[in-house]
């Protein structure tokens, strides 16, 4: 089955249909780093983490670019009321970003470009835009004439007389008219400033993105993402901009995501109703709060709670439960192939998987499909006689959905504490043989401190943690 993605251009589920057969070019716009990321923000970063694995499970050469917006109003102020810079702000932020995704399963782009590093291949695009008519320079600001472009508005099918009404569009003098926006911004005194052919400033945002998505993916993407309130202005200013610089469409699909709403808001860090990630870190498993983050669709509001966070550890100690009793039996097993009723139900459930996925990536809908693989790990691992053919089918599924797409279960050589654990196990064993029962309990205790509970079975000891 192809993959169906719901594409906020035509407003429909569409088949996915690549510019290049088998390659999915694909670019998510990142954060602006003048704070810690909140828990809404790394929606969009883990949701599309999920969806990259999953293309890549379908067999897909995705190349996947994120951005970095290192410049911009809330940087700068950012920088002059700590006393730093800008470059100083961004820094400390983009590490705490990488730190905070490392945590949560989220690989890395194989691009992540910041605006400070393109500023040469922005100006140039503005000399072109002015070039062809779509740009005008006023006073040292550049500004792109909107309505120039018939098809202005068509991501956000916002009809531009709406818009043109829309009080809410800041009315500048300078501009010609309120919808245009800024492409290039003078410096004020003090700012953070490059040299142009229209003097000193910086490049608006929109420019940005549009620039650096062709330098890296080409000139038409394959999947363009964000949350749901870029979709206007950011991606629609980024499609005119670029359609008017290549002629060519600017993305195939536009994918956006809901909310994390907090007492019925957008969780935003101007509404100052935010919890970051590095707190919740401090407070969750970072596991738990990735399961959180694709509990639902994605074209469906979360409300942040930690009740909800709470029942989804029971949730992720199911899984880890299931995936350690399953490693354990393999060291008991019985040679043998695998149990063809066992095959054909993992058949089942990859076929239910894909479903799920395919259909406009319904993570919920996935996760159901991976509880069901827990329960036939559970009854499997229970019977009194299991192969090792059957036990490896079963911890292969597992390591395909929970662990490549879903990122939920901490696959071999990932969780380093684990081995801690074994290896202390292992202490304990070799100090129980020699008869030394006071280093043994002193390990047991150790264990018991990191919450780890040592069970005698007939297979040997195994451990879980409370
Ligand atoms: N509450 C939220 N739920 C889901 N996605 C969000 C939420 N808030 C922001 N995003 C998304 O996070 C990504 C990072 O954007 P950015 O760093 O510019 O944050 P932002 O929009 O400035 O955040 P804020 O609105 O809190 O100031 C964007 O794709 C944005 O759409
Ligand atoms: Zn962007």
């Amino acid at each position: 089955m192809s993959v169906q993605i719901y594409n906020t251009l035509t407003r429909k589920k569409e088949p996915l249909e690549t510019v290049q057969p088998g390659k999915v070019n694909m670019y998510v716009c990142g954060p602006t780093v003048y704070n810690y990321i909140h828990i809404g923000n790394a929606r969009v970063f883990v949701f599309f983490d999920v969806v990259r694995r999953y293309l890549q499970y379908k067999g897909y050469d995705v190349k996947y670019v994120q951005n970095f917006t290192d410049v911009d109003d809330k940087l700068i102020r950012t920088a002059n009321e700590e006393g730093t810079t800008v470059p100083e702000v961004a820094e400390r932020y983009i590490r705490a970003y990488f730190e905070d995704m490392d945590a949560l399963g989220v690989r890395r782009a194989d691009v992540h470009p910041r605006a400070t590093e393109h500023i040469p291949d922005m100006i140039e695009a503005i000399r072109e835009l002015i070039d062809k008519g779509w740009a005008y320079e006023r006073d040292g600001d550049v500004y792109y004439r909107a309505l120039k472009k018939d098809d202005y508005g068509k991501l956000s099918h916002q009809a531009i007389a709406d818009l043109k009404a829309g009080a809410r569009i800041e009315v500048n003098e300078r501009k010609e008219h309120p919808l245009d926006f800024a492409l290039w911004k003078k410096a004020k005194p003090g700012e953070i400033k490059w040299d142009s052919p229209w003097g000193e400033g910086r490049p608006g945002w929109h420019i940005e993105c549009s620039v650096m998505s062709r330098k890296y993916l080409g000139e038409t993407l394959d999947i363009h993402a964000g949350g749901k309130d870029l979709c206007f202005p950011h991606h629609e200013n980024e499609i005119a901009q670029s359609e008017a610089l290549t002629g060519k469409p600017f993305a195939r699909y536009w994918m956006h995501n809901e909310f994390i709403n907090m007492g019925g808001e957008k969780m935003s860090k101007s509404l100052g109703n935010i919890v970051t990630v590095y707190d919740l870190r401090k407070r969750y498993p970072a596991r738990v709060i990735r399961y959180f983050l694709i509990s639902a669709h994605y074209r469906n509001p979360i409300q942040f709670s930690e009740e909800v966070i709470d029942q989804l550890k029971n949730g992720l100690e199911r899984i880890d439960n299931a995936w350690f009793n399953l490693r354990h039996r393999m060291t008991a097993a019985t040679e043998g192939s695998a149990d063809p009723a066992v095959k054909e139900q993992l058949n089942t459930l990859t076929a239910q998987f894909e479903a799920a996925m395919d259909d406009d990536m319904n993570t919920a809908n996935a996760l159901s499909v991976l509880f069901e693989a827990v329960k036939l790990v559970n009854e499997t691992v229970a019977q009194p006689v299991v192969t090792l053919g059957t036990l490896e089918a079963l911890k292969e599924w597992m390591t395909t959905f929970g662990g490549e797409i879903l990122g939920l279960i901490e696959l071999e050589g990932e969780d380093t504490l684990d081995r801690e654990i074994e290896a202390l196990i292992e202490e304990r064993q070799k100090a129980r043989k020699r008869r030394d029962f006071a280093r043994a309990d002193a390990i047991r205790d150790q264990l018991a401190a990191m919450g780890i509970l040592l069970e005698d079975t007939p297979q040997g000891v195994r451990w879980r943690r409370k």
